[in-house]
Formats: structure tokens, C-alpha cells, sequence
């Protein structure tokens, strides 16, 4: 670890006018450039971190089921935590892409299981899928996301997967998004673009930290 921190821009190419899809996408664009920059060995202990901050979460160390997600390079990364979960006998679902980006969720047995379809596309578990209702099941949701605001608005990868994965959840089931820390964004002055079917996050867990959102 390195003494000096540097703070990391936060990017906020919104323009007033600008329409809300338009909008989405200019921040995507933005902060995806900036994850890039994160070397093998920074992401390796952002991963520990991530995994620290999320077992302290009250609602995380209660549940039963925990719905999270396997991560791409570039998003903050979850093995640590899915192996924590799944040795305490938490049950851990993750996400299966069905045709056409179909929402579907499998049990995670462990990193031995998780296969790459093709390029880009997140790990998947290999065993038998259970359906979209299997969101019912968990307790706490791990959301990857680009960016939260402090209101609890989450920009996702722009395929509306967990927008509408979100809609057969438990009611009292809690959504936590994870993002890096400076993707964090203080709504009074950077609010997120917010559609229609945008579902608000209860909480946020970043590498360095945890807080409930909204409210
Ligand atoms: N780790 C992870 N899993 C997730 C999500 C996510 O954001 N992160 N999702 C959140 O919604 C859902 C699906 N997200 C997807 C993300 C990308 C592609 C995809 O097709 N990617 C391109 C490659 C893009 C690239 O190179 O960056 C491709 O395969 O052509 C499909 C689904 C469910 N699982
Ligand atoms: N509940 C829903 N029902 C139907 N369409 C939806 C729903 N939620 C989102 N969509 C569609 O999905 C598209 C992408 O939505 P959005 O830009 O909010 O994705 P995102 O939340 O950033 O992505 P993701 O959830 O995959 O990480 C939108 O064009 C929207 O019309």
C-alpha cells in the first residue's frame, strides 16, 4: 500500500437538457474509462476489502440466502465474499443469462464451478438453473452497479437485468449496490438520471465502506 492517496475524480458529464437515456450512458462511458485503471493487485485487495465491509452489514450477517453476483475484471470482485458466505452455510445464488438476456439465478458451490461463456460476459455456476422466482429466496440482494446516489439510484450496465429481476423480490428483502468508492454520488449536487422503472437501492457497500441510502 502506498502512503499518499490520491483522490479519484468523480465524473458527472450530465449537461441540463440532456435526455435521461443519453445522460445514463454518458456516465457509463465515463466511469467505465476510469475502472479500467485499476492494476490485477489492486483489484485482488479491493476484493478482501469488499468482502470485510459486506460481512459487517447487520442484514448480511442475518441472512439465510444471499443473492450476489460473480464479477467481470473490472467490477469490484466478490470470490472473497462468496466463499465467506458459503463456508458460514449462507446460501448464495447468482445470476444465469437465459436467451435474450432471460433472468434466471443458480447456487454458487464454488469458484471451481464458475465458467465464462464468452468473452465479456460475467462468470456463471455451472449447475442446474432454478428460475427467475429464485430471487424470492434471498434476503439480501448484491447489486453490481456503475454508480448509486445518495437518494439509493443505481445506474446499472444498461440492460435493465436487475430492474426487472428486482420486481419478484421478497417484500423486506434489502438491495445493497456495490460499486468503488468514488462512484458513490451525493444527490444535492450529482444526482443520478432516474427513469420510470429505476427500482432505489436500500444501501451501498463500497471497498472502503457501507451506509444506508434514502430514507
Ligand atoms: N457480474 C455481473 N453479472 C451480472 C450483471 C452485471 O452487471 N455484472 N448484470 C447486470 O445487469 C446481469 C447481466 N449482465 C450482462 C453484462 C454484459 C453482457 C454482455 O453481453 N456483454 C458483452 C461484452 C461487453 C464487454 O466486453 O464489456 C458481450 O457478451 O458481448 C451480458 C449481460 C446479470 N449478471
Ligand atoms: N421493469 C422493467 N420492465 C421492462 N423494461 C425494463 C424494466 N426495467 C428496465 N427496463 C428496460 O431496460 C432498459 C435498460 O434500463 P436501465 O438503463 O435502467 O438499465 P440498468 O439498470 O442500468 O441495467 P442493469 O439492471 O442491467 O444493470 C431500459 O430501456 C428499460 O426500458
Amino acid at each position: 500500500m502506498s502512503g499518499i492517496s490520491v483522490p479519484t475524480p468523480q465524473p458527472y458529464p450530465v449537461i441540463p437538457g440532456m435526455e435521461t437515456g443519453d445522460a445514463k450512458e454518458e456516465l457509463r462511458r465515463a466511469i467505465r474509462a476510469q475502472r479500467g485503471h485499476r492494476s490485477a493487485r489492486q483489484r485482488a485487495q479491493a476484493a478482501e476489502s469488499l468482502a470485510d465491509i459486506i460481512e459487517s452489514i447487520p442484514d448480511v450477517r442475518d441472512a439465510g440466502c444471499v443473492a450476489a453476483y460473480a464479477a467481470r475484471s473490472a467490477e469490484p470482485g466478490m470470490l472473497p465474499l462468496l466463499d465467506r458466505l458459503m463456508d458460514r452455510g449462507v446460501r448464495v445464488l447468482l445470476p444465469v443469462l437465459g436467451a435474450g438476456l432471460a433472468r434466471d439465478w443458480a447456487d454458487y458451490t464454488g469458484s471451481h464451478d464458475l465458467l465464462e461463456r464468452a468473452p465479456g460476459r460475467p462468470p456463471e455456476p455451472g449447475g442446474a438453473t432454478l428460475g427467475t422466482d429464485a430471487i424470492k429466496l434471498a434476503d439480501v440482494v448484491l447489486a453490481p452497479a456503475i454508480a448509486v446516489d445518495t437518494r439509493g439510484v443505481r445506474l446499472g450496465q444498461g440492460g435493465g437485468w436487475y430492474d426487472r429481476a428486482l420486481t419478484h423480490l421478497r417484500p423486506g428483502a434489502k438491495v445493497i449496490a456495490v460499486v468503488f468508492p468514488e462512484e458513490v454520488y451525493d444527490a444535492a449536487d450529482h444526482p443520478l438520471p432516474l427513469e420510470e422503472h429505476d427500482i432505489r437501492v436500500d444501501a451501498v457497500a463500497t471497498t472502503t465502506d457501507w451506509r444506508l441510502l434514502g430514507g
